[in-house]
């Protein structure tokens, strides 16, 4: 579903990770873990291909990470407490998303499928700059469950979000098997919630 060959990036020439090979069969956890500074942010946003790798390729379901054909496979939340659209609500953000992909009547459907697993029915209808961080933690984490894709890449999903926002979080991965999810975390117990783990050194 997933796969890096020789990927490597540098910035200002200094290699973030390189000569990574990774294969990540359908419905596999990944766990990129590794401590501050350990190219997981970088490696995710090579994978959602809003950044370029300096070497290597990546490909999702044999598609050029990136190219139009590997993103509609791909639902992102990196930065997910950052990456709402502030002035609207959270429905509103989450529609938006939803009518790139799906007609006005599907789009209704699955948002209010991902509102209700997540619980943001509610504040969902207050503009999204006026939620707590971890209130657009949620919202975020859910667009990128819009619409089932077959891949998701979450950074630090659960970072700022309380126990109970954490169960609902796995219990929506739960309930989708098939599901491929590549996720950076640093929270011990993520360790039991994965298939694999790629262990990211940090390079000085
Ligand atoms: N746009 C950029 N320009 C220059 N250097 C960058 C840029 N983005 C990331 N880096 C560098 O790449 C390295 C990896 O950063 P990255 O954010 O991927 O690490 P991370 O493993 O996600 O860290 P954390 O656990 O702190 O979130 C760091 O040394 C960082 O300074």
């Amino acid at each position: 579903m997933l796969r890096l060959d020789s990927a490597g990036r540098a910035f200002r020439r200094r290699p973030v990770f390189s000569g990574l090979d990774l294969e990540v069969t359908p419905g596999t956890r990944l766990l990129l873990a590794g401590g501050n500074g350990a190219g997981k942010t970088t490696l995710l946003r090579c994978l959602a291909g809003t950044l370029s790798l300096s070497t290597g390729r990546a490909t999702i379901a044999g598609r050029p990470a990136g190219s139009p054909g590997a993103r509609r496979l791909v639902g992102v939340a990196l930065a997910p407490e950052q990456t709402l659209c502030g002035r609207l609500s959270g429905h509103d953000n989450l529609l938006l998303v939803a009518r790139m992909r799906l007609s006005t009547r599907e789009a209704a459907r699955v948002v209010a499928r991902v509102e209700e697993e997540f619980g943001i029915t509610d504040y969902a209808r207050v503009p999204a700059n006026q939620c707590s961080a971890g209130m657009r933690a949620r919202i975020s984490v859910a667009r990128a469950l819009l619409g089932d894709p077959p891949v998701v890449l979450l950074d630090e999903p659960g970072r700022s979000l309380d126990t109970a926002s954490r169960a609902l979080l796995w219990a929506a991965l739960d309930r989708r098997p098939g599901l491929t999810c590549v996720f950076a975390s640093h929270l011990a117990e993520d360790r039991t919630r994965c298939d694999r783990v790629l262990a990211m050194p940090v390079r000085r």
